[in-house]
């Protein structure tokens, strides 16, 4: 986990830190949420290698994206789906921002609906990060907060959204592209004539750009979000997680619900 200069853990390290540490809540016999991302796959491999052992037995798990069953089924996961199984036992993802009070951003990896959909079905739902991922109010890091719409009409969608947040000052919104998926970028006008970026449901996702972070009752904002037609979900999960593993160069904080994050 030392980077070569021996510098101390690499980001990737402190993402395997904390997915290992969610691991270790697993029992033999759950039916698990499986995250994406650069942080959960950890899980993944992990879960893959103490079914392997024989360490657990009997685990089904619940991929939040097609990338995700891919990588379960590589790992060795038997994979089902909520339809089986409405009811999931444990689900373990990763975040791009996490605030204060443990809500999230996730989706810049384009798969905010599946994780919302498992994630709000889970008893459990452990938020693995990096304490890079930590931001003092969501949509701090400058970094998109996603929604996905329909592409029938998309523009409107889109030029609802931005009159929704036509006050706030320094929003920006734009389509994602296929090219700026792979981490959703800050804003820049100049890739928006690239392919739209299509989701595992066959949506586009528009990003939302905010300088200085959502500001006011985000369960509002949701909400009014939400109301827009053509809206089909946005990427702020807001008192979903549990408890968040948060992997920091000097040592792992386990945050609980309802508790307060220090030192954010
Ligand atoms: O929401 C997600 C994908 O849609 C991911 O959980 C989120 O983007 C975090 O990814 P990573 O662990 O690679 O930073």
């Amino acid at each position: 986990m030392l980077t070569p200069q021996g510098g101390g853990p690499s980001q990737d390290g402190l993402k395997r830190v904390a997915a290992h540490r969610a691991v270790e809540l697993v029992r033999s016999g759950m039916v698990l949420g499986l995250g994406t991302g650069s942080t959960a796959v950890h899980a993944l491999d992990r879960i893959g290698a103490l079914l392997r052992t024989g360490h657990l037995r009997d685990v089904v798990g619940i991929p939040t994206s097609e990338w995700a069953a891919a990588c379960a089924a590589a790992a060795g996961i038997p994979l089902t789906d909520l339809n089986a199984h409405p009811v999931v036992d444990l689900s373990i993802d990763g975040a791009d921002e996490v605030d204060p009070a443990l809500n999230l951003v996730k989706g810049r990896g384009g798969s905010l609906l599946r994780e919302k959909m498992v994630e709000g079905a889970s008893r459990r739902f452990v938020v693995i990060v990096d304490e890079s991922k930590l931001v003092p109010r969501l949509g701090a890091s400058g970094l998109a907060v996603p929604v996905e719409v329909i592409p029938f009409g998309w523009a409107l969608t889109l030029r609802r959204l931005r009159t929704l947040f036509d006050r706030v000052p320094g929003f920006n919104i734009k389509l994602r592209t296929a090219a700026t998926n792979a981490k959703a970028s800050a804003f820049d006008e100049s890739e928006s004539k690239s392919e739209p970026f299509v989701t595992d449901n066959k949506n586009y996702i528009v990003d939302l750009f905010f300088e200085d972070g959502i500001h006011g009752d985000l369960n509002l904002i949701s909400d009014e979000i939400l109301r827009i037609t053509g809206v089909i979900e946005h990427g702020m999960f807001l008192g979903l997680a549990s408890s968040v593993i948060i992997a920091r160069k000097d040592g792992v904080v386990v945050v609980d619900k309802a508790a307060k994050v220090n030192g954010m």
